[in-house]
């Protein structure tokens, strides 16, 4: 891929346009992010030196509500990635109807390499650079890739401390003891199972039929590759950013959460650990599994996993997109061709934000919900709008991606219009 991610994502914006009747303006503004923050962060290393981190925050539309997004920790985080992140929260809380815009943040980092002390320091310097951009009615972060509920504590703490007051809903999947959500751990993956168990039955897939790959074994990888297991699916194959395994009788997934909890990786633990023999299996490569012969892909890692490099490898039936971006605009065009049923990120990946919703409405009201009724409402969400995705992709004879983004460009749309023109902009 040559050019920058955000143009490439930019892509399935052009493609759905021919589908929906927007005016002009409305097309004009939403190619542009609102405003982009790029800050440095001084952080006192344990050492005593002092390090500066590169840190962003972009808020791409609010014309739905305040702009919602998580935090990436991670080297390859750039303006550009965080940019086209905030591009897809958009498009996503337009298409499960929160009354979020869109945004994101990143650090560019390995946080593997930091001490709890230093990412604490980092994460309270970042919160102390952004404070002005940030806040319950303006922009809200939330966990991404490397972030978890502690960082999400810390950063809610740290404003409060800086706005002297207590806005627990500035920040969404913290801890639940400090005002998190129950159910905020496992929703990006409890709503990406409850779009294949919508999905799968009208192509008369069941469970015990249906062999799975999971690339990425984080907090929506794992949590999906388990719920998948429960239901009685065969999860083949699992990674994690060392590699991964392969066993054609299925996995048993709940084991390796456990290997990988005691913090090493995947590969390391069936081949080094005591119990590396109880199942014959193959160790992979990323690229190897994303080439696998199964029924079933869940990309739930990095973008630009599936490129028009390795787009050809690919055979699976059908893609999950719990990652975000995990398959470029080119590749996507031949997996149609092919007829391999891409499921998009911006509807399959929306549980987490959906459950952070209600933990927003949860600290706004002061009231809050059990851990069934989390769970009930997000499947109530997940499966309203994937059979309405379903219907407009039957309804154009158009892949499910663009069909997502008609509904998304629609509801964007009909907000801009009931904002007017805002021509004072222009004339000054
Ligand atoms: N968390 C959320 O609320 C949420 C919601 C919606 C969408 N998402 C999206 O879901 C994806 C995963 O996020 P997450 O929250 O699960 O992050 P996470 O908990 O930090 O886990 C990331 C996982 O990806 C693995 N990984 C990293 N680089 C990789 C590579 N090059 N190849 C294969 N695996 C790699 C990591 O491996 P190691 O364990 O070895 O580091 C880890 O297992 C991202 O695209 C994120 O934007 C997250
Ligand atoms: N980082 C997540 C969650 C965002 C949120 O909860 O605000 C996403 O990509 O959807």
């Amino acid at each position: 891929m040559s050019d920058s991610l955000f143009a490439d994502a930019s892509r399935r914006l052009e493609r759905a346009l021919k589908y929906v009747s927007l005016s002009e303006d409305t097309i004009e503004r939403l190619k542009y992010p609102k405003s982009s923050l790029i800050v440095s962060i001084p952080v006192r290393m344990d050492d005593g030196s002092l390090r500066i981190f590169q840190g962003y925050r972009v808020r791409y539309d609010n014309t739905r509500g305040p702009s919602k997004g998580g935090v990436r920790y991670h080297p390859g985080v750039s303006l550009d990635e965080v940019q086209s992140l905030a591009f897809w929260m958009t498009f996503k809380c337009a298409v499960l109807n929160l009354p979020f815009g869109g945004a994101k943040g990143g650090i560019t980092l390995n946080p593997k390499e930091l001490s709890k002390l230093e990412l604490e320091r980092l994460s309270r310097g970042y919160v102390d650079a952004i404070a002005d951009f940030i806040g319950p009615d303006v922009d809200i972060p939330a966990p991404d890739v490397y972030t978890n509920p502690m960082i999400m504590g810390w950063m809610m703490d740290q404003y409060n401390i800086i706005k002297r007051q207590l806005s627990p809903a500035v920040v969404t999947g913290k801890p639940v003891t400090i005002g998190g959500s129950l159910g905020r751990d496992t929703a990006t993956a409890m709503g990406a199972f409850f779009v294949v168990q919508t999905l799968l039955p009208k192509f008369e897939l069941n469970p015990q039929d249906t062999t799975v790959a999971v690339q990425g074994f984080g907090n929506a990888g794992a949590e999906i590759a388990e719920l998948l297991w429960k239901a009685g699916y065969k999860v083949v194959a699992v990674s994690d950013s060392q590699g991964g395994i392969y066993a054609k009788q299925g996995l048993d997934i709940p084991s390796i959460r456990g290997f990988k909890d005691s913090n090493k990786g995947i590969k390391a633990i069936y081949c080094e650990g005591s119990v590396c023999n109880i199942i014959e299996h193959e160790i992979l490569t990323n690229e190897q599994l994303l080439a696998l012969d199964v029924d079933v892909l869940v990309p739930a890692a990095l973008e630009n996993q599936i490129t028009e490099a390795n787009v050809n490898d690919v055979k699976a039936k059908f893609i999950f997109e719990v990652a975000n971006g995990p398959i470029d605009s080119a590749a996507d065009l031949v997996l149609e061709t092919r007829g391999i049923h891409v499921i998009p990120d911006i509807l399959v990946n929306a549980g987490g934000v959906t459950v952070s919703y209600f933990e927003w409405v949860q600290n706004r009201s002061g009231l809050y919900w059990t851990l069934d009724e989390v769970n009930q409402r997000l499947k109530h969400k997940m499966v309203e709008e994937t059979e309405a995705i379903w219907k407009k992709s039957q309804e154009l004879s158009v892949s499910m991606r663009t069909a997502a983004y008609v509904y998304g460009l629609n509801r964007l749309g009909e907000a801009m219009n009931a904002k007017g023109t805002r021509d004072y902009y222009i004339n000054g």
